[in-house]
Formats: C-alpha cells, structure tokens, sequence
C-alpha cells in the first residue's frame, strides 16, 4: 500500500501492550479480544493492532472482517467496532487482497511492511494500545519493537495454555521480552479447565496451575486463568460480545479480572 504515515500518530496512545505467546493456537487472539472488550467494559478508550500476517483473525473475532479501511492525510483510519467508537481496530487482514499471501514472503518484505503498518495508522486518542504479534520471537516481533519504541513499549502480556507451560516455548517468550527490555505485565493461562455447557461446572481437562506456578519461577505476575468454554469460542466464531452476552459467567469474571490486573501493571 502507498500511505504514508506520520510519526505523530501514536502520540495520543496513553499505553501500548504487546500481547505474546509461545505459540500458535493457544487463544493469544481470542485473549486479544476479549481482554480490549473488557477494557471497554472498564470504560477505557482500547486500540487493537492486529500484525498476525500469517492469520490475521481479530476483524472476524470482532464482527468487522467486511468493513474497508479508508485513508485521511495522516495515514490510515482504524475500523470502530463499537458505535461509541471506544473500541478501534487495525488489521493486516484488512489491507492484504488474498489472505495466503504474506505466508510466502520474505523476511525483510515481513519487515519493511510491518514498520510501516505501525506507523501508519491515525489512532487519535486512545488509553491502551493492544498489539496482537504473531506466535513465537521472530524478525517480526522485533520490527514490531523497533517501529513502536520511537514511541514507548509499556509492557507485554504472555499467554499460555497449561500444556504449553511445559513445552519451554513461554519460557522462550520470557527470555526474549527480558532480552529486548520489555517489561512483562504478566502471564495468563488460558483453555484452563473446560466449562460444561450444560451444568457450567469447570473441570480440568489437562493440569491446572501451570502458568501460575511458572510466574512464581521467573518472578512473573499470574494475571489469571481463563477456562475453555464453549460459549466463548461461539461468541467468538460469530463475533459477538461474550461479555455483554454472559456478564453472569465465571469465565466473564475471570477476563474482567485480568483486564483489572492489566490496568494495575500500567500504573505500577
Ligand atoms: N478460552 C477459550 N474458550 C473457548 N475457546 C477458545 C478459548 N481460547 C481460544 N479458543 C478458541 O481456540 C481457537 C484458537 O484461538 P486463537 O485464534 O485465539 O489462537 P491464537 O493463539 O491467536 O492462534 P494463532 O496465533 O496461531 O493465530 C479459536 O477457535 C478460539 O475460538
Ligand atoms: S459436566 Fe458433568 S454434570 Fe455437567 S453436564 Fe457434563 S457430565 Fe453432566
């Protein structure tokens, strides 16, 4: 694409918060989502930046992947996804034609676009800045460190599921956040334990606690465990608002909890 941004554009931003994971498929967008959501709910103006080139999945999990982007002079207008405009959204998806396409490229172009992106978006005033990264520690996230550090990096949230604790790949995640100097605001454990759809009741399905017990290990915060639930990943799929929808259920508590906690580390 041939914007130009301004510099100037991240200037009203009060917080940027990376959101991380180790890897792939263990809900680092779905927690994206729902954390802005909660945010929202917490009556904070929220940004999304969704630089997940290779699945871009934010504008579905929102409800807006038809809406177009358009441009003013100082780069690009975020889609709202909320009529009040509190909740804004910029998506790689939204300017890519054909979603396969970034698979295949290079490195450096990953790079070059990604930088740009950063820079090109006119997000106004905002409380928080959420940046959804690709899984893993790769030459993206470090594009997306160097782009953004010209203005500030306040801190970034690590997600993991209570398998991936033991697979070393949050450990991983650490190692690079304490590297770069980002701080880790801290870890969350989600799909912990599944809600039944018929009783609500949470059973652990796999072993609980791993995150936690992993935050005490590295000196991490535990901002908390989100359960597998059905009613989430529906919500989700359809791109609704799981928390006006079921503000009664305890996987709602536990997301407004976390988006507290994250709001508490910003201030610290
Ligand atoms: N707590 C949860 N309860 C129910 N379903 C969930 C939960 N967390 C994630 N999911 C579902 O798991 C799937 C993967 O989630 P998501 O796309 O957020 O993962 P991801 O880590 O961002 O993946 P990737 O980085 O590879 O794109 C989605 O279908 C989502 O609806
Ligand atoms: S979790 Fe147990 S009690 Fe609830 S519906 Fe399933 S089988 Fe029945």
């Amino acid at each position: 694409w041939t914007v130009s941004g301004h510099e100037g554009n991240l200037r009203g931003v009060q917080r940027v918060v990376l959101v991380l994971s180790g890897k792939g498929g263990v809900g680092k967008s779905t927690i994206t989502t729902e954390l802005a959501l909660a945010l929202q709910h917490a009556g904070k103006k929220v940004g999304i930046l969704d630089v997940d080139l290779c699945g871009p999945s934010i504008p579905r999990m929102l409800g807006v992947s038809q809406q177009e982007v358009h441009q003013c002079d100082s780069g690009w207008v975020p889609v709202y996804a909320d009529p009040q405009q509190r909740l804004a959204l910029m998506s790689i998806g939204f300017l890519l034609d054909d979603p396969d396409e970034a698979v295949v490229w290079r490195g450096p172009k990953k790079t070059a676009l990604i930088g740009q992106f950063v820079r090109d978006v006119a997000w106004g005033e905002l409380d928080v800045l959420l940046v959804d990264t690709p899984p893993g520690t790769s030459d993206e996230h470090l594009a997306v460190l160097e782009s953004l550090r010209k203005h500030r990096v306040d801190g970034a949230v690590l997600v993991t599921t209570p398998q991936a604790v033991s697979t070393g790949d949050v450990r991983r995640e650490i190692t690079f956040c304490k590297k770069t100097g980002v701080k880790i605001l801290g870890i969350v454990e989600n799909m912990s334990g599944f809600v039944c759809p018929h009783c609500s009741e949470c059973s652990s399905v796999f072993s609980r606690g791993g995150g936690e017990e992993l935050a005490k290990l590295t000196g991490s915060v535990f901002l908390g465990s989100v359960p597998l639930d059905p009613l989430l990943s529906a919500s989700i799929e359809e791109g609704q608002d799981f928390l006006k929808a079921f503000p009664d259920s305890a996987t709602y508590s536990s997301l407004r909890a976390i988006a507290e906690s994250v709001l508490n580390r910003l201030q610290d």
